[in-house]
């Protein structure tokens, strides 16, 4: 049976990962119909690599709609908390290097670590009339970091689609919580990362899906790229 491996379909992960195939042997080549999803693939009988967006790859992976899938770590999380036997990382490969974190605006003086945070929350409402509003893609992550590990509880999660950074100047939330590489976008929207405002440290990984049925002969496949990294 073909063993399916899925790759970002666009921008710098789809390169990056097309060239980390390629230093393991497994070379993908463009479909003939320039549209397609699907690819060719030479250096790995029974291997077929399909193009899927980044977050949809972390989605399949944890339904086992594909065996393997490379995709940011903060997705992975972010889709399926807690990894147990659906699925495990393979290999962290050394791309696609995203911090995702807490930012609050420059004038928010007073605060720079989520103790601080914590007094302001509690006090929100008194002051603003409305919960500590916190835009973010990443609801789960943020749930997870600020209740179970900060011990916040009064806050309100905005879901942000987009263009994150600037929901604080908007006016459609307080903080953010997004991912930041270079930081040049939080300092354009005057926004700065607490101290301890690290939620996870991301990288392109390279991850297998536990759900997704296969055969023996599947089973070798799987096992020949495993090996490989
Ligand atoms: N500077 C960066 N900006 C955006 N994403 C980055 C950056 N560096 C690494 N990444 C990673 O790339 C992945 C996001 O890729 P992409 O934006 O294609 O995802 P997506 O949610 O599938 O997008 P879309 O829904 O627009 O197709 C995440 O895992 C992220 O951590
Ligand atoms: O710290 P920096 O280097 O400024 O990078 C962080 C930004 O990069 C991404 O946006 P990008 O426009 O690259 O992609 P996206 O809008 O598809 O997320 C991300 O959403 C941040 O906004």
């Amino acid at each position: 049976m073909t063993v399916t491996l899925a790759i970002p379909s666009k921008g710098r992960l789809k390169e990056q990962s097309v060239a980390a195939l390629a230093e393991r042997g497994i070379f993908v080549h463009p479909d003939e119909d320039s549209r397609s999803y699907r690819t060719r693939v030479e250096g790995c009988d029974g291997l077929e690599v399909l193009l899927l967006s980044a977050s949809e790859i972390a989605r399949e992976l944890r339904h086992g709609g594909i065996h393997l899938g490379v995709t940011g770590e903060d997705l992975l999380r972010e889709t399926l908390p807690d990894f147990g036997d659906k699925l495990s990382i393979v290999s962290r490969l050394g791309f696609g290097h995203a911090d995702v974190v807490v930012a609050v605006p420059d004038s928010w003086v007073d605060v720079s670590t989520m103790e601080d945070l914590n007094d302001v929350a509690g006090g929100f409402r008194a002051a603003h009339g409305h919960r500590l509003r916190i835009a973010t893609k990443y609801w789960r992550l943020t749930q997870s970091f600020f209740t179970r590990n900060h011990g916040i509880q009064t806050y309100r999660i905005v879901e942000s689609l987009g263009a994150t950074e600037g929901a604080p100047a908007a006016g459609s939330a307080d903080i953010i919580v997004d991912i930041t590489s270079t930081g040049s976008t939080l300092s354009a929207n005057r926004l700065r990362v607490l101290s301890d405002g690290l939620i996870l440290a991301s990288q392109a990984c390279l991850a297998r899906s536990y759900t997704a049925p296969h055969d023996a002969a599947g089973e070798a496949v799987l096992s020949d790229v495993v090996s490989r990294f």
